[in-house]
């Protein structure tokens, strides 16, 4: 990490721990060809006031056997780890200070792309649910609100090979969301790192 980077953001009721240039370019680079190649994504399709829409935004859900996984309506399995995404696993561990055995990929293909207000507080994940994010590709805004409100409080911008961590009551507080920009942004690679509670 770079001494100069501020490694975290102040907003009550939350507590984050950006890492603007947690890895190198070089690495950044590699990591993003590697899985741009490699993922098979799917666009699911969300069911809103009766009609059936593709979710704005591909997605890849990866993890531990037991480790399935509810959005955009349906239960997904997981995908078995690979080598490289095993390793990113293991080096955000080491930031995380805990175990995490999925991770949602999300690939945002331009500012069309996007994803909506919501907070990851499914009772899967517990309470106080860490979920780190590291990012790829082009720099995308990420805005936070407080439940209940609609002013954006605070946004960061998230790029290549910035990591993000949420701790804490921040899901209970707090709501986050990608919006659509108009400005030409490359492609975007996102992956959420959680721990699913598995059921005995
Ligand atoms: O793409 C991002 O930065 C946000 C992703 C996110 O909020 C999620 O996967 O829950
Ligand atoms: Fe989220």
């Amino acid at each position: 990490m770079d001494l100069f980077d501020t490694p975290t953001v102040q907003l009550p009721d939350a507590e984050l721990e950006f890492l603007p240039h947690w890895l190198d370019a070089a690495c950044a680079d590699r990591w993003l060809a590697q899985l741009q190649a490699e993922t098979p994504w799917e666009q699911p399709q969300v069911f809103l006031h009766g009609k059936h829409y593709p979710v704005p935004r591909l997605l890849a859900w990866y993890g531990d056997a037991q480790a399935s996984y509810r959005y955009s309506g349906l239960i997904h399995q997981p995908l078995p780890w690979t080598a490289l995404l095993a390793e990113i696993r293991a080096a955000v561990e080491q930031v995380a200070g805990q175990r995490l055995n999925g991770v949602l990929l999300n690939y945002y293909r331009d500012g069309n792309d996007s994803m909506g207000w919501h907070s990851d507080d499914e009772a899967v994940l517990g309470r106080d649910p860490l979920i780190a994010s590291l990012n790829l590709g082009g720099t995308r805004r990420f805005d936070l609100r407080r439940k209940g409100q609609t002013r954006i409080e605070h946004s960061l911008e998230l790029g290549h090979g910035a990591l993000l961590v949420m701790r804490g009551a921040t899901q209970h507080y707090w709501q986050h969301q990608v919006a659509k920009t108009g400005k030409s942004v490359a492609p975007r690679l996102n992956l959420t790192f959680r721990l699913i509670r598995i059921q005995p």
